[in-house]
């Protein structure tokens, strides 16, 4: 084994205020012993999201948690990318849902921007661990997949209804945690984020 960076007993903040994000952490991190702290439970403010890349923007909210908390902090920064629409929302998918969260315009707007064949999309995920001396360790995953609609199922979050992974044949919302966690982009920086400091 290496060096562990987190051990059992450890704090960690999770420095999301994504409820939907926040489960999917819960059981990805239930087996490791790690005491986790949410940044909404801490009553930690949201920063600006001002990078152009999922990495800078996870880095941005990791580093303002570790700071205000003088703990670890993981940040999670992640969206949908739409082949069709050059990659967008992307950074945008939770702006284009605007202030009240309303992921139902901002789906239909994705599929008002697109063609029948032209379904390609994937998510992404980057991890960004920050300590509290400015430290910084970045991991990212990604899921290829399409584009579907109708919206589909009533599980997850976000985008879940309109996004078929490759060799599936249900959309993310369509599936349970457990199945949607042993596939998704964030499982898999997850399991990066997980060989590097967890194991
Ligand atoms: O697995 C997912 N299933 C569906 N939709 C998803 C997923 N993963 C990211 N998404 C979409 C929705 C979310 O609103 C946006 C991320 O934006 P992003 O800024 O990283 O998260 P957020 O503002 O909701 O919470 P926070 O920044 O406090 O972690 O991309
Ligand atoms: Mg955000």
């Amino acid at each position: 084994m290496t060096h562990p960076t987190l051990k059992s007993g450890d704090k960690l903040v999770l420095a999301s205020h994504n409820a939907g994000k926040l489960a999917e952490f819960s059981a990805l991190m239930a087996e490791f012993g790690i005491t986790v702290l949410s940044a909404g439970d801490l009553n930690l403010p949201e920063p600006e999201e001002t990078a152009t890349t999922f990495a800078g923007n996870a880095a941005i909210k990791a580093l303002a948690a570790a700071k205000a908390t003088n703990l670890p902090a993981l940040a999670d920064d992640s969206g949908l990318c739409v082949s069709a629409l050059g990659g967008v929302p992307g950074v945008y998918s939770a702006r284009w849902a605007g202030p009240n969260k309303d992921f139902n315009a901002a789906m239909a707007r994705i599929e008002e921007g697109i063609g029948q064949d032209e379904r390609e999309a994937w998510f992404v995920c980057a991890l960004c661990l920050a300590y509290p001396d400015g430290r910084t360790l970045t991991f990212e995953g990604r899921i290829d997949g399409q584009i579907v609609w109708p919206p589909r199922g009533t599980n997850g979050h976000g985008y879940d209804p309109i996004f078929e992974p490759e060799n599936e044949t249900r959309s993310f919302a369509e599936m349970t945690d457990t199945q949607k966690n042993a596939i998704s982009h964030r499982a898999r920086a997850f399991a990066a984020f997980r060989k590097a400091c967890l194991d």
